[in-house]
């Protein structure tokens, strides 16, 4: 099987500024959602991702991989993985362009088995946008910063109305403001 990946982003894009309200490099990103199982600090069993904001328009998160999280005996599933990549491409989208957006589209390469016991460091990035598209794609590496690739992803965001959330889900009209920092 061929590994060699598709032309990415499969479209013409422009070069994504990031909003000039965009956090500064080390800032560390609280949950945007209490509840998220991605990243929430309610979330019993959740994935607890901590992100920050890291230096040229990217977005760092460490994901600690515990035995809640296990596929196989002392391995994570893949699908948490993948979940882990959605959350870390959300969360740079939505912090870099200050803008509410979904997940249309998520590929991910699974490159090395990843223990129980280590810690994916996940690089985020944007790598354009074409209308309400935004494609952006992360390195996962393991136990360091520097450290050897687990995954590769790459995603399609949609950019949607603050709307999406309150007809679609249970979000409160009230608390859904353009002034408030939140992705619900
Ligand atoms: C101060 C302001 C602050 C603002 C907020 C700021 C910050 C928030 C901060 C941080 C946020 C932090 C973290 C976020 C963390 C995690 C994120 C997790 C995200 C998720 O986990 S979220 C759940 C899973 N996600 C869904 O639940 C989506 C279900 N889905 C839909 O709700 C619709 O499907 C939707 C809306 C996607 C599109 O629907 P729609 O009707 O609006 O638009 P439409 O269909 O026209 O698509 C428009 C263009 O996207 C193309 N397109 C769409 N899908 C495609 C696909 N799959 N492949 C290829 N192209 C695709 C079309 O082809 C078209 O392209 P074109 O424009 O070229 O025609």
């Amino acid at each position: 099987m061929s590994r060699v990946p598709p032309k990415w982003p499969p479209v013409e894009v422009e070069h994504p500024a990031p909003h000039p309200d965009a956090p500064e490099q080390g800032t560390k990103l609280g949950p945007h959602y209490a509840h998220c199982f991605g990243c929430g600090d309610e979330t019993e069993g959740g994935l607890h991702l901590q992100t920050e904001c890291g230096h040229d328009a990217t977005i760092i998160a460490q994901f600690h991989v515990t035995d809640a999280h296990q596929g196989a005996p002392g391995l994570a599933h893949g699908g948490l993985l993948a979940c882990a990549f959605d959350e870390a491409l959300g969360s740079t989208v939505g912090q870099l362009l200050r803008k509410p957006a979904v997940t249309g589209k998520l590929e991910t390469d699974f490159l090395r088995p990843v223990p129980v016991g280590s810690t994916l460091h996940i690089a985020g990035k944007l790598d354009g946008v074409a209308g309400r598209k935004v494609y952006a794609s992360a390195d996962g590496r393991l136990d360091a910063p520097d450290g050897p690739i687990a995954l590769r992803a790459r995603a399609l965001f949609v950019i949607v109305d603050f709307s999406h959330f309150t007809e679609h889900g249970t979000a409160d009209p009230r608390d859904v403001h353009p002034d408030r920092d939140i992705n619900p």
